[in-house]
């Protein structure tokens, strides 16, 4: 755990994006240096404030498992837990909860099939301040053991003192506007105490821009506020990028849903014009190139996990078989440069990098996959977005750090620039299928055995 606390070491990395990795069990310790990595135990201990209360959002939760990553004064404080269970899983969730009396659950409206909440956040309060933190890792054993994850935790938002909130005035942070908005979406309940908490911090350092998606058919002012929309108008708005209409984008994800027959239907026409929007009014002539990061079965086969990774790659060959056209874009998982080719992924970045390797105009990690129910499907010629889930991310943008460069550099860019430097959590340059690499499909037979000797017969 080391003697100083998270804080002093994020101060040493003054100059880096504030994105880390989960640590993973059996691999080399200084790639699970705190520099790089933090355990769900550091995000809870003590040493980040004397806590108060917290609220978890999450989609999968091992309560016991949970309370157990607290400080033990701090397991009866009162703990939120907000899901999307229903039916029998809402009832296995509360039978679990039972034995907790500082544990209350609450549980978030889906309106439209097949949308999940699928949001990994915690909000952490303090007798010092408010912090919050973004993942997208499940509250369950495996996904804080052996798979690469993504956090990224916030620096100490201190209360308003009487005086700086009438100097702040209503409007806050972007950031706490943002949040504000996302948390608003769940309606009245428990969170009504949440929304005060947020309310009440200063949250000016953010250093992060919030997009979130929640569950509906978004019109109006509305449409820009979630999902795809909402990254379009931030990058429209802050992409203060010279010509960048070469530089690939690049997604990462864990799954993948049905993005229509061809490419034009929704990949490479709404969901990559967001991607690829800049604040220059010239309209893109032609897509820039899109690489698809995702498991080959190879890559699930020989992960530390072996084949029961797979179990968190839920692409399912129904939805794969209706979408070849996928494989033109597919490169497979590689983090040499952290140590995690075998960390099987579950974290989902984005981003937008120079041709040459050296530079990112922006990156985002978030929970959403590669998916219309996440990011959102433009409806009734383009008038509305429709969003099935609830999920959130962060957006880092290089004017949101203290830097004069227009870009990130990313660390195989020796030059010695004051600029701000992203830590991608994969190699560059990624690696294109060959034409006998297959996407993992969770839901389909391989007989070869993994590191451990097992097949995988779902
Ligand atoms: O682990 C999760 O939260 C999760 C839950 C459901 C689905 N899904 O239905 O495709 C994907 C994921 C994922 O994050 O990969």
């Amino acid at each position: 755990e080391g003697s100083s606390s998270l804080e002093d070491k994020s101060e040493r990395m003054r100059n880096y994006v504030p994105f880390l990795l989960t640590k993973v069990r059996n691999i080399s310790g200084r790639f699970n240096d705190s520099k790089i990595a933090v355990g769900l135990r550091d995000i809870l201990s003590s040493k980040m404030g004397d806590l108060q209360a917290s609220a978890q959002f999450n989609y999968m939760f091992d309560i016991p498992w949970l309370i157990e990553h607290y400080p033990a004064d701090k397991r009866s404080k009162p703990l939120l837990i907000v899901h999307g269970d229903q039916r029998e899983k809402k009832h296995q969730l509360q039978e679990e909860a039972e034995p907790f009396p500082n544990v209350r659950l609450f549980q978030a409206k889906l309106p439209i099939a097949y949308g999940t909440h699928h949001s990994k956040m915690m909000l952490l309060l303090y007798a010092e301040g408010l912090r919050v933190v973004i993942t997208t890792a499940n509250l369950i054993h495996a996904d804080w053991d052996k798979k690469t994850q993504g956090v990224w935790i916030s620096p100490l938002f201190p209360k308003y003192s009487q005086e700086n909130q009438d100097e702040a005035g209503p409007e806050g942070s972007q950031f706490q506007k943002d949040l504000m908005d996302y948390l608003h979406q769940y309606g009245p309940g428990p969170l009504n105490e949440w929304r005060q908490h947020v309310a009440e911090h200063d949250m000016s350092n953010a250093k992060v821009r919030l997009l979130a998606s929640v569950p509906g058919r978004h019109i109006g002012i509305n449409k820009d506020k979630w999902g795809h929309m909402k990254l379009r108008k931030l990058l429209q708005q802050y992409g203060e990028f010279d010509d960048i209409d070469s530089w690939p984008v690049i997604g990462q994800f864990s799954s993948i849903g049905s993005l229509g027959p061809d490419k034009s239907k929704w990949l490479c026409s709404e969901w990559l014009r967001s991607l690829a929007s800049t604040n220059s009014l010239t309209s893109l002539d032609h897509d820039p190139s899109l690489h698809l990061m995702f498991p080959t079965v190879e890559n699930v086969r020989t992960s530390l996990e072996g084949y029961v990774a797979g179990g968190s790659l839920p692409y399912s060959w129904k939805t794969a078989a209706k979408q070849p056209y996928l494989k033109d874009f597919f490169c497979r998982w590689k983090s040499e440069c952290l140590g995690r080719s075998r960390a099987s992924p579950h974290l989902k970045s984005y981003t937008r990098i120079s041709p040459d390797l050296t530079k990112a105009a922006w990156f985002i990690m978030t929970s959403a996959n590669l998916s219309k129910a996440a990011w959102g499907a433009l409806e009734k010629n383009g008038s509305q977005l429709m969003i099935r889930s609830y999920e959130i991310g962060v957006l880092f943008l290089p004017q949101d750090f203290d830097t004069s460069e227009k870009f990130f550099n990313l660390p195989e860019n020796q030059a010695e620039s004051n600029g701000v430097i992203l830590r991608l959590p994969f190699d560059l340059p990624v690696v294109p299928y060959t034409n006998e690499d297959r996407p993992w499909l969770w839901d389909r037979q391989y007989s070869q055995p993994d590191v451990h000797g097992h097949r995988w017969n779902p």
